[in-house]
């Protein structure tokens, strides 16, 4: 037999090494002898000194101890040895035999207790027993302890791994999860398990998970794996993005799924996982698309998601046979603000402006910034014109109210183009391009107001190249015409001044009215050229109908916006006036209000130049614009133009009239003149004269005529009464 199965090995697989204490010398002899020849290595101690001394230095597996030795006894060595060495047993082999010393022995700790005198055969059995026994002791305490240390290791790893571990069974009720999930989602696993895991789904995301799992082909090669929000828990009431993989457990891989420690609440788990935190994966990607299609500073879509939009609204509005309206807006005065004030001034205002015009559009629609100071807007479903008119004029309002910026209180408008699907353009980049037109035929006219597109506007791009082209040859060839329509006084008959209108004989299109090249002249900038070749012209021909008899006769003429809003307009203008020879006084400019108050502090300062210089002041359109009267007493103005619509609206009392009796009473009241425009009938002069407004003009009197027409007349002795 080898020595593994006689129980003489200890657990470190060498012989056992004994300690023999007896103070009789032959006795303690004779055993040591015995247990040698069974092949223990044995020390023999002879008494409990000796043995204590002996435990110092040398290390047991058994110890054979005598009870009643002198000095230091058998329970003497027992407590000394288990002190000193805990793994090393104890047997009791004594003459005592009274049961109070074996009991007594036994409850210290010894292993067995042989009496003296011993059997040898049954002394050897029991120790080989003893040892036998605690060398298993000491291998399972020893595999106890690898088992721990493994089971720590897992622990360890499935706790801190960077996702959340779980285990569900069949129903989806979670078996197991690891401790991560406190981390992310702020619950114990302990509270999860034996709930369903839709619980911690967001309410948004349960179908599409609870599916996942139930749903088919789930394998371990092809594992479930889709992207879910999970609920955290307590105060933060948040959801993070999740991305999960799951696969099933199969059993032939896992046998601990038919065993209990496989089972938590009784269930038995079917399903493993990871769920791995993508929320700042996800709110990148969501930045990234945010910044893809918005404007960062205004945080409105961009051209490109407008774009998108608008082609999404398209197909809809063809499908169902809709109507849209796509809206041009650029604001006016953006330009001048942001260079004085500065830029980060220019950004809040254009911050400012988007809160008010979001406060006016609905849920559906789309506002984006276009870029600089232009924004689109896309009304996908509308009913009729009037619908986008009453918007535009929402958005108009809105921001005509000044805007704080810090301690500056400043004015922007807004110049509103429309065009409306299908009318104005059946494509994205026509209706967006018609909407452009549109508004550039409002900042021509005079700024902050709204125009729909209309065929009329509609120049496509080599018809505008080559017009462009035309009005510049034009200008050299002397082509651009002066014509005047006399402003009559009404009681009189008298002519007392001249509107000069600009008229362009188109060599092969013959006579071209303002409103056919103005607006091109005014994207283009050779308005100025335009203007000044009016003035010089008008210049020479009323300044000659004064010097030949009619000192005098007043010559109106219209300035456009942009000669208005140039830094040395006032300069230039008196320039060609003196030049010209001509009589300030018998000067009066048309500007319409809402030039004015495009740039009020600037423009004011202008007027009360030319006002001093003897210039005369007139509010073209009156009615039509901002018609705030504010500026009426604070600037020198000299005459009030009552604009065409309300003139027509002179029939049966409609309201036009009445706003006609208002100008002219306020008029009247300011000390200002009078004129009324696009008089045509009698009914209309009666009334007006009826009012007190005497001076008028309009087809009643005549059209615009060219200056030899008109010399003609003046020149007529009885050109007081007026007959074209
Ligand atoms: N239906 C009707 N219309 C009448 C009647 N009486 C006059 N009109 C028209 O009404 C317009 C009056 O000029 P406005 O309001 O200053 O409006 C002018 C003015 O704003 C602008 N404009 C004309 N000439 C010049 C110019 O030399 N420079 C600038 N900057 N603008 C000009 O173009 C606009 C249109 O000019 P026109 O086509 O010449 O049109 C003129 C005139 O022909 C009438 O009884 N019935």
């Amino acid at each position: 037999m080898t020595p593994e199965h006689t129980g003489l090995t200890s657990s470190h697989g060498f012989p056992a090494r004994l300690l023999v204490v007896d103070d009789e010398p032959r006795l303690l002899n004779s055993l040591a002898t015995l247990l040698r020849g069974e092949g223990y290595e044995v020390t023999e101690a002879a008494g409990g000194r000796h043995a204590c001394s002996i435990i110092d230095q040398m290390s047991f597996d058994l110890a054979l101890l005598d009870l009643r030795m002198p000095e230091v006894d058998g329970f003497d060595v027992m407590a000394y040895l288990s002190d000193k060495q805990p793994d090393c047993g104890t047997i009791v082999v004594s003459g005592e035999s009274s049961f109070a010393a074996v009991s007594r022995a036994l409850r210290r700790g010894a292993l067995d207790y042989i009496r003296k005198p011993f059997d040898p055969d049954e002394l050897l059995t029991t120790v080989s027993s003893v040892i036998g026994k605690q060398s298993l002791l000491k291998a399972h305490e020893h595999v106890q302890m690898r088992l721990e240390k493994s089971e720590a290791l897992h622990r360890y790893i499935v706790n801190s791994s960077p996702d959340i571990v779980f285990m569900l069974d069949e129903d989806g009720h979670f078996c197991f999860v690891n401790s991560k999930v406190e981390a992310l989602l702020g619950y114990q696993p302990s509270e999860l398990c034996g709930h369903h895991f839709r619980h911690i789904l967001d309410d948004r995301d349960v179908a599409r998970g609870t599916y996942a799992l139930k749903g088919p082909n789930i394998t371990a090669d092809n594992p479930r794996t889709l992207e879910v929000r999970l609920k955290t828990r307590g105060s933060r009431r948040a959801t993070r993005h999740f991305e999960i993989t799951a696969f099933p457990i199969d059993p032939q891989t896992w046998p601990q799924s038919q065993d209990t420690r496989g089972r938590t609440n009784g269930k038995t788990a079917r399903y493993y996982g990871t769920a791995r935190d993508v929320t700042e994966r996800k709110e990148a990607e969501a930045f990234i698309n945010f910044q893809a299609y918005h404007d960062l500073l205004t945080r409105l879509p961009n051209r490109a998601l407008f774009k998108d939009r608008l082609e999404l609204a398209i197909t809809h509005a063809r499908r169902n046979h809709q109507k849209l309206a796509v809206m041009f807006l650029d604001l006016d005065r953006f330009k001048v603000i942001n260079d004085t004030l500065g830029h980060a001034m220019g950004d809040r205002l254009l911050q400012a402006v988007t809160q008010r015009l979001e406060k006016c559009i609905r849920k559906g629609d789309t506002l984006s910034r276009f870029g600089g100071d232009e924004f689109t807007l896309l009304l996908p479903s509308i009913h009729s014109h009037d619908d986008a008119r009453q918007i535009s004029k929402k958005l108009i309002k809105a921001l005509r109210a000044p805007f704080q910026l810090g301690e500056h209180e400043v004015f922007v408008g807004v110049s509103i183009g429309i065009a409306i699907y299908p009318e104005a353009g059946e494509s994205m980049d026509q209706l967006i391009q018609n909407a452009d037109i549109a508004m550039y035929h409002v900042k021509a006219r005079g700024k902050d107001g709204y125009r729909f597109f209309s065929e009329s506007m509609s120049i496509d791009s080599v018809h505008r190249l080559n017009l462009e082209r035309d009005l510049r040859l034009a200008l050299e060839r002397n082509e651009l015409k002066v014509f005047y329509q006399p402003q009559v006084c009404s009681t009189t008959n008298r002519v007392v001044g001249l509107e000069a209108l600009v008229r362009w004989q188109h060599p092969e299109r013959g006579l071209l009215y303002p409103r056919d090249f103005l607006p091109l002249a005014e994207e283009t900038r050779l308005i100025s050229q335009v203007s000044e070749h009016v003035m010089d012209q008008a210049c020479k021909d009323v300044g000659q109908w004064i010097r030949e008899g009619n000192p005098d006769l007043r010559l109106a003429v219209n300035l456009s916006p942009v000669q208005v809003e140039h830094p040395r307009f006032v300069e230039t203008l008196m320039q060609r006036v003196t030049a010209h020879g001509f009589p300030a006084k018998n000067l009066e400019i048309e500007i319409t209000e809402n030039v004015i108050m495009n740039d009020l502090e600037q423009i004011s300062q202008k007027l009360r130049e030319l006002a001093t210089l003897g210039v005369r002041i007139a509010i073209d359109d009156f009615g039509t614009g901002y018609s705030s009267l504010n500026y009426l007493h604070r600037l020198p103005i000299h005459t009030l133009k009552v604009d065409q619509s309300f003139v027509k609206a002179i029939r049966g009392g409609e309201d036009g009239a009445c706003i006609v009796n208002a100008i002219v009473a306020m008029a009247h009241g300011l000390k200002l003149e009078i004129v009324a425009e696009g008089v045509e009938t009698d009914e209309q002069l009666e009334y007006l004269r009826s009012l007190g407004c005497h001076q008028v003009q309009g087809f009643f009197y005549g059209p615009a005529r060219p200056a030899n027409e008109i010399s003609q007349t003046l020149c007529n002795p009885n050109a007081e009464a007026v007959s074209f």
